[in-house]
């Protein structure tokens, strides 16, 4: 009912007394004033002296059946925006930053709180800022994820040697190796596909035209880390992906500075990367790139190869 009326609140819009309710309900706090003892606060809608031995009572239909018999209406309302319900059957709290994993199961909290507040301006507008020959810029990731991404990583904490040998790959040699952690090892990697098909898949189709895949397919989805003492650059490579996806994480000149990324053919580098944006660019041929020196403070990015 509420589905049907919401769309035609002109028309449909209203407040009706009814006799059931369920799930979700706001209660005038006299209602459950303890003093009077109506209902008993402390189960709430389960009890009642009479019933309380039964297990097969239904705890909506028993507290509803208490409010009726106590003369309290009950209302169902559309006129204001009261909120909906999160799923909470899929969250789960063992996790670093579990919302993060909620993009299937809670996609409207998630896309409120993950993605950047220019994306869907950027994406409807078409105008997507070209830094360097067919490399293309736009926001995609707020702040939160951005934070939530690096905390998720650290957490973890099991950051590979940046060695060409990697036991996480199928043949165990990475030829140009990053230290990293792959989604696949923190959970997200289902995920992420899922991402990619939102939210990064309407892009690429609006900047290279003709290409389409659906849904983006990408083994390689990880999160790098760049550090002086550490891994401080990336020698020239290409990427084996259709396209590219890199976000930026944190912000250089505040976390930490030099690094960027340089595309060898066209002599071309974008060294201020901005927090929350990806550049989307070709894995292959013409694209060939390394990532700058960083000389103070840690880098991080996170690189999906797409359509391998
Ligand atoms: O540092 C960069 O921005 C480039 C990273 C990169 O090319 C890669 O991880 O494949
Ligand atoms: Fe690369």
């Amino acid at each position: 009912m509420n589905y049907i009326i919401g769309k035609n609140k002109e028309k449909w819009g209203g407040v009706w007394n009814v006799p059931h309710i369920s799930v979700a309900y706001l209660v005038n706090a006299s209602v459950l004033d303890t003093e009077n003892r109506i209902y008993n606060f402390r189960a709430l809608s389960y009890y009642d002296e009479k019933f309380k031995d039964d297990e097969d009572v239904d705890p909506d239909m028993n507290f509803c059946r208490l409010l009726r018999q106590n003369g309290i209406f009950m209302y169902v309302d559309n006129m204001v925006e009261y909120g909906h319900l999160a799923r909470m059957n899929t969250y789960d709290i063992t996790r670093t930053n579990p919302d993060f994993y909620e993009i299937k199961s809670n996609e409207f909290e998630w896309r409120r709180r993950y993605i950047h507040e220019n994306y869907t301006q950027t994406l409807e507008s078409g105008n997507f800022e070209q830094p360097c020959p067919d490399v293309y810029w736009f926001p995609v990731a707020s702040p939160i994820f951005c934070r939530h991404m690096i905390e998720i990583m650290e957490n973890y904490g099991q950051w590979s040697a940046g060695k060409n040998q990697d036991p996480r790959l199928e043949g165990g040699y990475e030829s140009v190796p990053t230290r990293d952690i792959h989604l696949t090892q923190v959970g997200l990697d289902e995920q992420w596909l899922h991402f990619l098909a939102l939210f990064i898949r309407p892009v690429q189709e609006k900047i290279f035209i003709g290409y389409e895949h659906d849904p983006p397919r990408a083994l390689m989805n990880f999160v790098v880390r760049y550090h002086p003492d550490e891994q401080a650059n990336l020698r020239p490579h290409h990427d084996s992906s259709t396209y590219t996806i890199n976000i930026a994480l944190n912000r250089v000149n505040v976390d930490y500075k030099g690094g960027g990324c340089r595309f060898v053919r066209y002599n071309c580098s974008v060294t201020d990367p901005r927090l929350g944006w990806s550049f989307i660019h070709p894995g292959r041929l013409t694209h060939y790139h390394e990532g700058l020196t960083v000389t103070d403070g840690t880098r991080y990015i996170m690189v999906s190869f797409v359509d391998p």
